[in-house]
């Protein structure tokens, strides 16, 4: 079905969670819902990022993929399989299409790297001759020549993370399953991890689902989103999409971490949701996307209307190849509304965050 010249993306398989709920047995004889109603599909070869605050239910989620936890009730399925129902070979075999790392690499101390690639394939039953050259590939895929008889206390996190994702291609999985597998690394090694798996999602085409808690890695890497918080998801959709236009509070409280949402603490402190009597100014979310990214909108807007923006807090990046940025200005709250009508004239987004004396 799909169009020529993109075979590789077929390696790929599609997630489906369609309306996946989980309970667990809770103290004293009570059910503690870990998940409600959850449906998402994930495409063949998409990154898709699951953010949550913890107990959210993100690993609950993950887990479902592999049939690590199976759910009470709706289904999950991959490539078409039914994950939650599965048993005996039929769930052997979906496991083996279901490679997975995690934060703490869950290396194994008594193995090299070498050793560690090797596993999965020997659990499998792979003949010798096939184990050797495949894991020599793994190794040399992840960037480890040099460390192959090393042991895993020899190794730094990062290096440790690269033996995990190795491990986990080992059986030629079309989705990768990542538990925060970033989250014990420092800024500058996550970003070498995450540039990996971005290598190895274009170069082999499997899906990758990851989650996490920060929404920086979520920009980085997922093509595709979703917020979940009490065992729901609140948003979803094209990463840009939801950066650009975020629409439920979670979201947005975890944008502000990574775009020029946070307002300055000066101003946080006088804000106030209702319009004062009197001289006042509106703070507004001011959201660039795409080609506007660039265009000077508050210069147009003081020679063309005469109205004033004080810049409060701002970042342009990017996502994939897109120019995204988000500014907090101040103008005269009486002329607020011009404001944003201008800019939303010229395809740019706008939100009142609130007032200021
Ligand atoms: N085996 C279990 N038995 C009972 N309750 C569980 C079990 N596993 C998870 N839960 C509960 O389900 C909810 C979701 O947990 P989950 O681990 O999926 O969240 P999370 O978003 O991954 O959190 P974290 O980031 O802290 O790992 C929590 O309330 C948790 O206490």
């Amino acid at each position: 079905m799909s169009g020529t010249g993109a075979p590789l993306r077929e390696a790929g398989a599609t997630i489906i969670f369609d309306r996946v709920g989980k309970a667990f047995d809770g103290p004293g004889g009570s059910r503690v819902s870990a998940l409600e109603d959850v449906s998402l599909t994930v495409q063949p070869g998409a990154i898709c990022g699951i953010i949550g605050r913890s107990g959210a239910g993100k690993s609950t989620l993950l887990r479902m993929v592999n049939g690590l936890e199976r759910p009470t009730s709706g289904t999950v399925s991959v490539a078409g399989h039914d994950v939650g129902n599965a048993n005996g070979a039929a769930l052997r075999r979906i496991r083996r299409e279901v490679g997975m790392i995690f934060q703490h690499f869950n290396l194994l101390a008594s193995r090299t790297v070498y050793g560690n690639i090797a596993l999965p394939l020997e659990i499998a039953g792979a003949p010798a001759a096939e184990i050797h050259p495949k894991v020599e590939n793994l190794i040399a895929r992840v960037g480890l020549e040099a460390l192959r008889e090393r042991y895993p206390a020899e190794l730094s996190g990062g290096q440790k993370q690269r033996v995990g994702i190795a491990r986990a291609l080992a059986t030629s999985p079309k989705v990768l399953l990542s538990d925060e597998a970033t989250s014990a690394l420092d800024p500058e090694t996550t970003q070498t991890v995450l540039r990996l798996l971005s290598d190895i999602n274009r170069d082999l085409g499997l899906t990758i689902l990851l989650i996490t808690h920060e929404m920086a890695v979520v920009r980085d890497i997922a093509s595709q989103m979703a917020v979940i918080e009490g065992g729901r998801i609140v948003e979803e959709g094209a990463t840009y999409d939801v950066f650009a236009q975020p629409r439920h509070p979670t979201t947005r409280s975890f944008l502000g971490g990574v775009t020029g949402l946070t307002l300055p603490a000066f101003i946080a402190g006088r804000m106030q949701d209702h319009r004062p009597d009197g001289p006042a100014q509106a703070v507004i979310r001011v959201t660039f996307a795409g080609d506007h990214a660039t265009d000077p909108m508050l210069a147009n807007l003081a020679t063309e209307l005469g109205i004033a923006a004080n810049i409060l807090a701002g970042a342009i990046e990017e996502i994939g190849p897109h120019p995204f940025g988000n500014l907090l200005i101040a103008v005269d709250a009486a002329r607020g509304d011009e404001a944003r009508t201008y800019l939303e004239r010229h395809g740019l987004l706008t939100e009142v965050l609130g007032y200021v004396v």
